[in-house]
């Protein structure tokens, strides 16, 4: 029987899952691609470490030792930062490898001309793990976008945000302790700044973009907001409206252009999000012919980016070109959005005379409050130390028990 040679790049969470998940479905592999997959060779930097693996696989840390090797079909990539990897993934692409990775943000700046590298030499590109974790969101657009037209996407996409707000909420962790756990885990990145200020779920935002609206917005024009302003205080504020902070990304074409905004946000029940709590994430497509459906699942951790890449084994095997006729049917929302309408915010750091219209101090200096965004920012400019969060959807105020609001 022939073989599917295979090299990973990685033997961290990401990349010890894929291998494992290769030797434990093998049978799986064999029937559905009529070939074995071997892997052929590991790439790491610490060659001291004592890694798990079969002493027929070469472990190295010279990645051209990787490319000589006799036969190589496919390059697996789970390691870290934008390079070596885009060099490494060239040099892969050059040799004739299908690549998959795992890397958002080395795809997200270089994911075009590698996508047009493979199909100038015929191989396929796989980067389902880029997103959402285990979730198959990129499979599921590509098949969307055949004839749907899509609007909006929105979407829990970092695990370790989400972990460390449901921590907090449910077990009363502080912020460092949940991050800690969410590192415990696996699920943080190896500097995880990129998840708690949210250039993880940006990064992701641009390649669903990319996907759904075959563009992307500026990139300096994406507001991009992380978890770290989000104090324990403030989550009990929100419990009290029956409110939850979900880490949102949201993309959509309005007015001609693609706009995407990533920051935490208030749901209410009613919210396919409120629900989506610890590592899981999810994601909303707004499409006209469906409507709007939610993608769930594990957005982190070893076995679920693992499932995400070994689907992607299978589907670079089936296929010999990286994008294939993707026609990018999207349409415009409204411009009902463009921060001129009133909605509810929380708001933390009011001071006196802001001319605001306060519906209830839900805590001490934290406030239940109506306003425009363009209002709001206006004032932020004015008193920086002020945070606010939007809230999704309505408020249900007979929680509060107020009679009328008034201006503070
Ligand atoms: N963790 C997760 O849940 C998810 C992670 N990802 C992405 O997958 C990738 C890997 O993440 P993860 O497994 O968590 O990371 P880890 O830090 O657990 O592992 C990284 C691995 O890459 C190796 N490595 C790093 N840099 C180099 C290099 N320059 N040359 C050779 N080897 C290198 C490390 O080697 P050594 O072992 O010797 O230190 C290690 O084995 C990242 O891009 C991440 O964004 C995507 C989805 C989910
Ligand atoms: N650090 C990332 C890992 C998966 O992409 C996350 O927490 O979502």
């Amino acid at each position: 029987m022939s073989v599917i040679k295979v090299a990973i790049l990685g033997f961290g969470t990401v990349g010890e899952g894929v291998y494992r998940t290769i030797q434990s479905h093998a049978e799986e592999f064999t029937a559905v691609l009529g070939k074995k997959v071997e892997v052929a060779a590991i790439l790491i930097k610490n060659k001291q470490k004592k890694r798990e693996v079969r002493e027929d696989v070469l472990l190295t840390s010279d990645f051209e030792e990787i490319l000589e090797l006799p036969q190589l079909d496919v390059v697996i990539e789970a390691i870290v930062d934008k390079e070596p990897t885009f060099t490494y993934l060239k040099k892969a692409i050059g040799r004739g490898c299908h690549i998959i990775t795992a890397n958002k943000e080395m795809f997200a700046h270089y994911g075009k001309e590698l996508l047009e590298l493979a199909k100038v030499n015929n191989v396929s590109v796989g980067y389902e793990a880029t997103v959402a974790g285990g979730i198959p969101v990129i499979q599921t657009l590509r098949q969307l976008l055949k004839i749907n037209r899509v609007s909006l996407i929105q979407g829990i996409l970092n695990g370790t945000s989400n972990f460390i707000l449901t921590e907090m909420r449910e077990k009363k962790q502080s912020f460092a302790e949940s991050l800690q756990q969410a590192q415990e885990n696996g699920y943080a990145e190896a500097d995880p700044t990129n998840d708690i200020e949210g250039f993880d779920a940006f990064y992701k935002a641009m390649i669903l973009s990319r996907i759904a609206f075959g563009e992307e917005p500026d990139w300096q024009d994406v507001e991009r907001q992380g978890i770290t302003s989000i104090t324990s205080e403030l989550i009990t504020a929100a419990e009290k409206l029956e409110l939850r902070f979900k880490h949102v990304a949201s993309i959509s074409r309005e007015g001609g252009r693609v706009v995407a905004a990533v920051k935490p946000v208030l749901v209410g029940n009613e919210n396919p999000f409120y629900h989506v709590e610890g590592v899981e994430n999810a994601v909303n497509v707004h499409s006209d012919i469906v409507g709007r459906i939610t993608l769930q699942g594990p957005g982190a951790g070893m076995f679920p980016t693992a499932s995400a890449m070994i689907e992607d084994l299978v589907y670079v095997c089936q296929s010999r070109s990286g994008e294939r006729n993707i026609v990018k049917n999207t349409v415009e929302i409204s411009e009902t959005s463009k921060g001129e309408q009133k909605e509810y915010w929380l708001v933390q750091g009011l001071s006196n005379n802001s001319g605001v219209t306060c519906i209830d101090e839900v805590s001490t200096g934290i406030n239940l409050i109506e306003s425009s965004k363009k209002d709001l920012d206006l004032l932020a400019g004015q008193h920086p130390g002020i945070c606010y969060f939007s809230i999704l959807g309505e408020v249900d105020l007979a929680i509060l028990n107020k009679e009328a609001a008034t201006v503070i």
